[in-house]
């Protein structure tokens, strides 16, 4: 399994953010963690990324620990956090090349040229970062986050704040980079989670609701529409 969490929680002073969590993910599948705005996905994705400490419960990534094992854990962990942080005042290449860096990874320019290819940057490759559009900064995140072939990908609402024409491209780009590895995706748009996983956790209020395949959480609730899944489970 390149993902397993058993018994995570986190709390916040006396609020359950996250409440004994149990949840594996696969390689080569796509997870959507959904969830309403609260629900504790950050909180989760931030755990698993080595971030956040757990309150409780342990989190295996690849079969190492995230907090015994933690330098051997986050090599195999690409993360996109939630809105994207990157150095706008810095160059395409110039900022892939300062993370290909602190991974210390060999032949870092021949690297940086295959991410830039891998993720559709290179009409845009020479550009600062701030002068690029939400769509193409969110390239450039992704290139980042895959730049020392992880694993495991996190993407924290990787899609929120794009026109359509780019939510396509970005889904597409996520589904190709999901073919040969674990992808967890948190979102609550429903048409995403259609469009990509191939799994689904839901969860609401720190509590996980639903753990099922796409096909199969559709079947339990007799074919219903996702959305109205998602309003009866965590309404
Ligand atoms: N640093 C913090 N200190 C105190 N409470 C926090 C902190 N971070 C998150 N919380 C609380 O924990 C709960 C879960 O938050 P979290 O950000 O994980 O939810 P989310 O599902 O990612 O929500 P959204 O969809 O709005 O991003 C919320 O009630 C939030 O207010």
């Amino acid at each position: 399994m390149s993902i397993s969490v058993k018994n995570l929680s986190k709390h916040y002073d006396k609020q359950k953010a996250v409440d004994a969590i149990n949840f594996e993910a696969k390689p080569g599948r796509i997870l959507g963690f959904l969830g309403p705005n609260g629900a504790g996905k950050s909180t989760t994705m931030r755990m698993l990324t080595g971030y956040l400490e757990p309150t409780a419960g342990e989190i295996e990534i690849s079969g190492k620990n995230i907090l015994s094992q933690a330098i051997d854990a986050k090599r195999h962990i690409g993360y996109l956090p939630e809105n994207t942080p990157l150095y706008s005042d810095m160059y395409v290449k110039e900022f892939l090349s300062f993370i290909g860096d602190a991974y210390n990874l060999p032949n870092l320019s021949v690297r940086v040229e295959e991410v830039i290819k891998k993720v559709g940057l290179t009409p845009e490759q020479h550009k600062k970062i701030g002068m690029l559009s939400k769509g193409y900064r969110q390239r450039v995140g992704l290139a980042q986050a895959i730049i020392h072939n992880p694993d495991v990908l996190i993407l924290d609402e990787p899609t929120s704040g794009l026109d359509p024409n780019q939510l396509v491209d970005i889904r597409a780009l996520i589904k190709e980079l999901g073919k040969d590895k674990t992808v967890v995706i948190s979102t609550h748009i429903m048409q995403e989670v259609e469009a990509i996983c191939d799994d689904i956790i839901i969860i609401s209020k720190g509590k996980i609701v639903a753990n099922n395949s796409l096909e199969g959480i559709k079947k339990a609730h007799q074919n219903s529409s996702l959305e109205d899944i998602f309003r009866k489970l965590t309404a």
